[in-house]
């Protein structure tokens, strides 16, 4: 069992809790939170927008501590999971590596990519890993894995979605030095993802509405050699739509669609992957599940199994991760 420790108790340490708890490989052994209520093991303050709200739980078997220092200095300890905010990335990777923890880091991995490449170059191979979700969710994972075995032939456009409502419950949010504003912070999902299937753009043209001079809603057209893609969304003023995503992917013999919204009142809208066979016929892949701790199960164990000694997976790759920042950064630049 590999011994893993979160950094920073709040949605995602908590969504990664739960992960642990599910895992056959791989342990919650200690967490660090400024936090005395929730050293106490009284997590039930904590808000996302997805998943169970946060539980009051035993942490007696763990190492609980209010700096990241005191897991460092914890030999039993494999795995830093750092959960903290995107500004705090930086510091608690550099510290962690230079204590030789393997590290998972949630995405962004930094605010530029050029702090990015410093902390991809400063761990040693499968040290560093970036937790990048979406390839790992299975409406996504399918274009991947038909890209992989090129079943239907080359990958050759795409069109990417995803919105959210006011992000009230993000301090900072706009703020480039701190969270990085919507495309960073949020479009920087599909920037990894495209980076995945179509590689690193040639070019990319971006039109957008700004608040405080942060694009808030943009479009962007990315061009390659042999491929088109366009991601589009960011914050709509509406709360009643807290999130949504999708899209469509063309391969030379098929196209893919797929949509999710999620409402205030608890409801969604779903258009489940589709497969448009260029022969006229359809399929609807049964994908299963629907619970999106799923997918961080299947994260944190492939960290696991990294550190076990198994290859570093593109999908958690460092290098990938700082594309993706790079290509936020060609779409801010626009
Ligand atoms: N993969 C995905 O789908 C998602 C990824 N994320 C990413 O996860 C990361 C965390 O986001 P999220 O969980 O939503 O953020 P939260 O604000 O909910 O949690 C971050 C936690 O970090 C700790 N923290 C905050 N400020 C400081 C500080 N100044 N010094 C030390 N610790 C601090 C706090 O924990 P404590 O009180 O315990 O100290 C806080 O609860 C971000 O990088 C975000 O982009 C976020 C949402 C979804
Ligand atoms: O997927 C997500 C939903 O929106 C949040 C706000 O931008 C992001 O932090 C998160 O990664």
């Amino acid at each position: 069992m590999i011994r893993a420790a979160v950094v920073g108790v709040g949605f995602m340490g908590w969504i990664h809790a739960l992960a642990y708890r599910r895992s056959n490989t791989a342990e919650m052994a200690g967490f660090a939170s400024r936090s005395a209520t929730k050293r106490s093991g009284d997590w039930r303050g904590i808000q996302g927008n997805f998943g169970p709200p946060g539980e009051q739980f035993d942490v007696s078997d763990m190492n609980v501590c209010e700096h990241l220092d005191g897991l460092l200095a914890d030999d039993s300890i494999d795995l830093i999971d750092i959960c903290l905010p995107p500004h705090l990335h930086v510091d608690a990777v550099t510290a962690s590596l230079a204590a030789g923890k393997r590290v998972l880091c949630e995405k962004p991995l930094a605010l530029t990519s050029a702090e990015a490449e410093r902390l991809t170059s400063l761990a040693s191979p499968g040290q560093l890993m970036v937790g990048h979700i979406l390839p790992l969710m299975p409406e996504f994972s399918l274009l991947a894995r038909m890209k992989a075995d090129g079943r239907f032939g080359r990958v050759i456009s795409g069109r990417f979605q995803r919105t959210i409502g006011p992000p009230d419950w993000i301090p900072d949010f706009y703020d480039l030095s701190r969270v990085g504003g919507p495309l960073l912070d949020l479009q920087v999902h599909d920037a990894h993802f495209i980076r995945l299937l179509f590689g690193m753009p040639q070019s990319v043209h971006t039109a957008s509405h700004k608040l405080d001079g942060v694009p808030k809603r943009y479009e962007t057209v990315l061009a390659y050699e042999d491929a088109v893609v366009s991601v589009g969304g960011g914050v709509i003023d509406s709360p009643a739509r807290p999130f949504t995503h999708g899209y469509e992917v063309s391969f030379e013999q098929a196209t893919v669609r797929f949509e999710f919204a999620a409402y205030s009142d608890g409801t969604t809208d779903s258009i489940p992957p589709v497969i448009m066979h260029n022969d006229g016929s359809l399929e609807r892949p049964e994908l299963g599940g629907g619970d999106p701790i799923d997918a961080f199960v299947t994260e944190i164990e492939l960290a696991a199994s990294v550190v076990a000694g198994a290859p570093l997976p593109p999908v958690l790759d460092p290098e990938l991760a700082s594309d993706a920042i790079k290509i936020c950064e060609m779409q801010m630049q626009n």
